[in-house]
This record gives structure tokens, C-alpha cells and sequence, in this order.
């Protein structure tokens, strides 16, 4: 059984008092394991796939299956449960202003029940895996935009996510700090975290040369193993 599948699965918006599908009848399976590339040009519906993934949203028609559980039928109550399990990095900022990198990380651990006793261990072992082990006593303003990116992926993976959900992550950074997290995602992938990352990237997708998928209007008009930016089959 595939990890991930979506089954015909439909999510509507309205846009002036119309209603439109961002995602329309889509169907997707996604192993355990895997590195997906999602691309499209902007509007085609990859931050709202993400966020269904998230159970932020939840679709109006088709079924989302993460690990065997239908997951738009989560209790309410159970799904702080679930998103242990999805890492997630979006486009708007996820640091707390006023708390340090330490702090942040603590907070989030709380918010997922960790015990007390781990805490320390996992935020340090999270802030080493991103590089940023001596920034545990800074605060966000110190840090540069690729910095707060690294931080926010260490947040994402300190209670050890099934899965990764990645919105834009190397949006707005030089090249050598995106490949830096590229190398990063690479080595959380080997370890076995399946990976999704949305992006516009052209460059890293054709050089990792991973599973790509391209939707357009809500649709996949293209899925290629180890595909190239912009490749439909
Ligand atoms: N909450 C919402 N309310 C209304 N429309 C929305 C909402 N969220 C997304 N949309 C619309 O759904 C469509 C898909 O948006 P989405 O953000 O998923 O695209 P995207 O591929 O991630 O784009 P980008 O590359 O710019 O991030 C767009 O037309 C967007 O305006």
C-alpha cells in the first residue's frame, strides 16, 4: 500500500462569487521513502495539495489515505496526532519573535506532548542535523533569511516526521544556501523521511533529478521518475 494516495480528490475556492476547483479530481500515490518534486506555475494548486496533506483543509470530494488512515475523517481532538507524523515548512514566517531558536524549538515539542526529559536532547540534535547547533541562543532577528529557513526545517523534523512537507523552502535564498538545505533534504530522505516539496526552483530539480510532478489548474499533467523541471513524462 502506498504511503500517500489521494483518490479523486477535489478541494473548492471562490473566487468572485465563482466557484473553481485549485485541485480537480486529483489522483496520487506516493511511496514511503520518496523525494517528490512538486512544480507549476504559480496558482496551480501545489500549496493547497500541501496543505489538504496537512490536514489544514479538507477537500470536498475524493479521499486522502496517509498510512492507511483516511485522514479527512480524523476526530478533530486526534489530529495534533497526526500532523507528529507530517514535518512542515510553509512560505509565511514560523518563529515566535520574542522566544529563541532554543525556545521555539521547546514550544513546539510541548505542543506534541514530548516529555520534559528529551526536549534539551532533541533540540540540539535537530539544530545539528540543519548546522545551526550554537544558534540555540538567538534570537529569529539575528539570524538571515536561509538561517531562519535551516531553523524552520529543524523545527519541522525534531519529532522525527514520516513525512515532510516543504512550501517554497529555498524561495528568496542564494544559491549556495539552497543547495545547502538541498544537500540537507538529501541526507533527511536517505534516512528514510518521504519528502514533498513544492517549488519553482528550476535548478535544483533538474540536479537532483527526483520524482517531479507537475500540476496545472489542479490537475497533474505530468509525473516522471527522476524527471527534470518542466517534463511531463
Ligand atoms: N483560501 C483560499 N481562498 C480562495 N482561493 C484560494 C485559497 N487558497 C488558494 N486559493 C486559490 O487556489 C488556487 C491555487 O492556489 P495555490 O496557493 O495552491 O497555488 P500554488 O501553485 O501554490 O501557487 P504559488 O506557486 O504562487 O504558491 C489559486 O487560484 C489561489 O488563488
Amino acid at each position: 500500500m502506498p504511503q500517500i494516495e489521494f483518490d479523486h480528490v477535489s478541494k473548492y475556492f471562490m473566487n468572485e462569487k465563482r466557484r473553481f476547483a485549485a485541485i480537480d479530481e486529483l489522483s496520487l500515490s506516493i511511496e514511503a521513502g520518496d523525494f517528490v518534486f512538486l512544480i507549476g506555475s504559480s496558482g496551480a494548486g501545489k500549496t493547497t495539495l500541501l496543505r489538504l496533506l496537512a490536514n489544514h483543509i479538507t477537500p470536498e470530494e475524493g479521499a486522502i489515505w496517509v498510512e492507511g488512515q483516511q485522514i479527512n475523517r480524523i476526530p478533530q481532538w486526534r489530529r495534533p496526532l497526526y500532523r507528529r507524523r507530517i514535518g512542515q515548512v510553509w512560505q509565511e514566517p514560523a518563529l515566535i519573535r520574542k522566544k529563541t531558536i532554543g525556545e521555539n524549538l521547546e514550544i513546539v515539542q510541548r505542543a506534541m506532548g514530548v516529555s520534559n526529559r528529551v526536549i534539551p536532547q532533541n533540540t540540539l540534535k535537530a539544530l545539528s542535523i540543519v548546522g545551526m547547533r550554537t544558534m540555540a541562543d538567538s534570537y529569529p532577528y539575528m539570524l538571515s533569511g536561509g538561517q531562519i529557513k535551516l531553523v524552520e526545517l529543524a523545527r519541522a523534523i525534531i519529532c522525527n516526521p514520516h513525512i515532510l512537507l516543504l512550501d517554497e523552502i529555498t524561495a528568496n535564498l542564494d544559491d549556495d544556501t539552497g543547495w545547502d538545505i538541498m544537500n540537507i533534504l538529501n541526507e533527511i530522505n536517505r534516512r528514510g523521511t518521504t519528502i514533498i516539496m513544492a517549488t519553482h526552483a528550476k535548478n535544483f530539480v533538474n540536479i537532483m533529478c527526483r520524482r517531479v510532478v507537475t500540476l496545472v489548474s489542479g490537475r497533474i499533467a505530468g509525473d516522471v521518475e527522476k524527471g527534470k523541471y518542466g517534463e511531463l513524462r
